[in-house]
C-alpha cells in the first residue's frame, strides 16, 4: 500500500508539475541528445555493461554508466573514483539546489559565498567546540534540534512536537531538486509556507550552533546566521537516525561484533562511567549523492577504463554511493557487514561523507552521536533479532531510495534486552 500511494504521489507530482518540467532546464530544445562522448565506445544513452552488479529486487542490472533523465534534466551517474575526484576535489562545488528560506544555507550556496559561509562555519564544529555540546539527552532529531536551536524535544515520548511533525513534513519535500532552478526564477519555494515559518523564530538559547554563530561570528547576516542553524537540523537529522538504525540492526544480525564491540566498550570504560569527558575521550581515541554542476564549465576525464568523458554545462552528475559501496571492484563479499575491512585504499569508493571541500561538514559532530549512542546502549542493552526482524533489509532500503529518495525501509524490529536482567525482558524496537 505504501508503495502504490508513493508511486500515486509521484504520478500526481509529475503531472501538476510537468509545465515547469518543460522549461527546467538548458537542454530543453534537445534534451535527449546531450551526452556527449568521444570514444564511440563509451557510454549508451542508458548505461554501458560493466563491472556495477546492482541488485534491485531480484533484478540485476550491470553498468559503469548510468545516463538518464530527471524528467528533461540530463543525469550522468559515474562510479569512476577519477571522476569523483574530479568532481568533488579538484573542478567544482556541489549544491543541493533548494530556494527559498533555506538559499543561504552552506548546503545550498555556492561559489565564493558557500566558501565564506563554510570557512565561518567550520570552526564551530571542531572537536573542541564539540566538547561543549550536550550530547546525552537524547538522539538524531533531539540532538540536532538541541544543538541547532537549543529547544529540548522528545520526539520518541512526544511525537507530535511541532518540530519533529515539521522537519517530517520538510523531509517529504525533498524529493524534487531538479525543479529548483525554475521555481527560483519564479520566486517561489515548494516548501510550505507554514512548515519553512515554523523554522523561521528561533528559539531560546542555552548552548546551540546558532549560540556559538551569534556570540563569535560578525561574517553572516542574521538571516544566514538562522539559515545554517536550520539546515544543521535538516542535514543531521534523518542521517543520523538512519546511521544508527542500521548500525544496530548489523550489530544485532552479528552478535559476534557485538559482542567484540561490548569487551572494547568495557575495556576503555570498565566503571561504565558516563562523564562527558570520559566519552568524548572514547571518542577521540576511538578514533545518496547528488551534486549539481549549475554553472560548470564543459569538463573532460581521462576516465580509469581510458574512456573520455565530457560533461556538459548543467549536466547533473550523480555518485551514487549505494551502488559505489557495493562494487565487486572494490569490495569483496560487498554485501556482508564486516567493520574490519581494508580492502579499499582508494578514498573515493568509500564516500559516506562525501569528500573533497564540500564534504559533510557535521563529520565530527555525527560520528560523535552516533559513537555515545552505541557506546550507552551496548553498555545496557545486547541487541538482539526478534522473531520478526527480517534477514535482508537492502532491498527494501534501495526500493525506497528508487521510490521517494529516502534511506528509509519498513521499520524492522529488534529487540534489546537488558544486560543487567538477561533472560528477564525484552525492549523491542523499531528501527
Ligand atoms: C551519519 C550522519 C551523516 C552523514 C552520513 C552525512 C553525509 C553527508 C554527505 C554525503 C554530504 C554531502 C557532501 C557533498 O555534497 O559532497 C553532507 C553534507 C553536509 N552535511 Fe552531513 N551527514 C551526516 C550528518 C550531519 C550532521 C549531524 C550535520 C550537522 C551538524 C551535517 C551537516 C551537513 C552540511 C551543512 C552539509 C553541506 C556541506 C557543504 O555544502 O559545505 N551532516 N553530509
Amino acid at each position: 500500500t505504501i508503495a502504490r500511494s508513493a508511486h500515486a504521489a509521484w504520478v500526481w507530482h509529475f503531472l501538476s508539475l510537468s509545465p515547469l518540467l518543460l522549461h527546467n532546464n538548458q537542454f530543453q530544445h534537445h534534451p535527449f541528445g546531450c551526452f556527449v562522448r568521444e570514444d564511440s565506445a563509451g557510454p549508451n544513452a542508458l548505461g554501458c555493461s560493466s563491472r556495477w552488479p546492482w541488485c534491485c529486487n531480484g533484478l540485476t542490472v550491470c553498468f559503469s554508466w548510468l545516463r538518464s533523465f530527471d524528467g528533461r534534466q540530463p543525469v550522468l551517474a559515474g562510479l569512476d573514483p577519477i571522476l569523483i575526484k574530479n568532481i568533488l576535489v579538484k573542478e567544482c562545488y556541489t549544491n543541493f539546489g533548494l530556494n527559498g528560506i533555506l538559499g543561504s544555507a552552506i548546503s545550498m550556496a555556492e561559489d565564493e559565498k558557500w566558501k565564506r559561509i563554510r570557512t565561518v562555519l567550520s570552526p564551530a564544529l571542531t572537536s573542541g567546540k564539540l566538547k561543549e555540546v550536550n550530547i546525552f539527552e537524547a538522539y538524531s532529531m533531539d540532538v540536532v534540534v538541541s544543538t541547532s536551536f537549543s529547544v529540548n524535544i522528545d520526539s520518541m515520548s512526544n511525537p507530535s512536537d511541532p518540530f519533529v511533525t515539521n522537519m517530517k513534513k520538510f523531509l517529504r519535500f525533498m524529493l524534487f531538486p531538479f525543479i529548483a532552478p525554475v521555481l527560483e526564477k519564479m520566486n517561489v519555494t515548494l516548501l510550505p509556507s507554514r512548515v519553512m515559518d515554523f523554522f523561521k523564530v528561533p528559539k531560546i538559547v542555552v548552548f546551540s550552533f546558532l549560540h556559538v554563530l551569534l556570540c563569535i561570528f560578525s561574517a553572516l547576516s542574521d538571516e544566514e546566521i538562522l539559515a545554517q542553524a536550520r539546515v544543521f537540523v535538516f542535514a543531521g537529522y534523518e542521517t543520523t537516525s538512519s546511521t544508527l538504525s542500521y548500525l544496530s540492526y548489523n550489530l544485532a544480525t552479528h552478535p559476534d561484533v557485538q559482542q567484540q564491540l561490548r569487551d572494547e566498550i568495557d575495556a576503555y570504560l570498565p566503571n561504565r562511567v558516563k562523564e562527558g569527558e570520559e566519552m568524548l575521550g572514547l571518542y577521540q581515541k576511538a578514533g545518496w549523492k547528488q551534486d549539481r554542476m549549475e554553472e560548470m564549465l564543459p569538463l573532460r576525464f581521462h576516465l580509469l577504463c581510458t574512456l573520455v568523458v565530457t560533461i556538459p554545462k548543467h549536466m547533473v552528475v550523480m555518485i551514487p554511493a549505494y551502488v559505489l559501496h557495493r562494487d565487486l571492484a572494490y569490495w569483496l563479499e560487498q554485501e556482508e557487514f564486516r567493520p574490519e575491512r581494508t580492502e579499499s585504499i582508494d578514498p573515493y569508493t568509500f564516500l559516506p561523507f562525501g569528500a573533497g571541500p564540500r564534504n559533510c561538514i557535521g563529520m565530527r559532530f555525527a560520528l560523535l552521536i552516533v559513537k555515545v549512542a552505541v557506546v550507552v546502549l551496548l553498555q545496557h542493552f545486547s541487541f538482539r533479532t526478534f522473531k520478526d526482524t527480517p534477514v535482508r533489509i537492502w532491498d527494501g532500503v534501495l526500493s525506497s531510495l528508487l521510490i521517494d529518495g529516502t534511506l528509509s525501509s519498513d521499520p524492522h524490529y529488534l529487540s534489546f534486552l537488558k544486560q543487567s536482567l538477561l533472560g528477564c525482558g525484552d525492549v523491542n524496537v523499531a528501527c
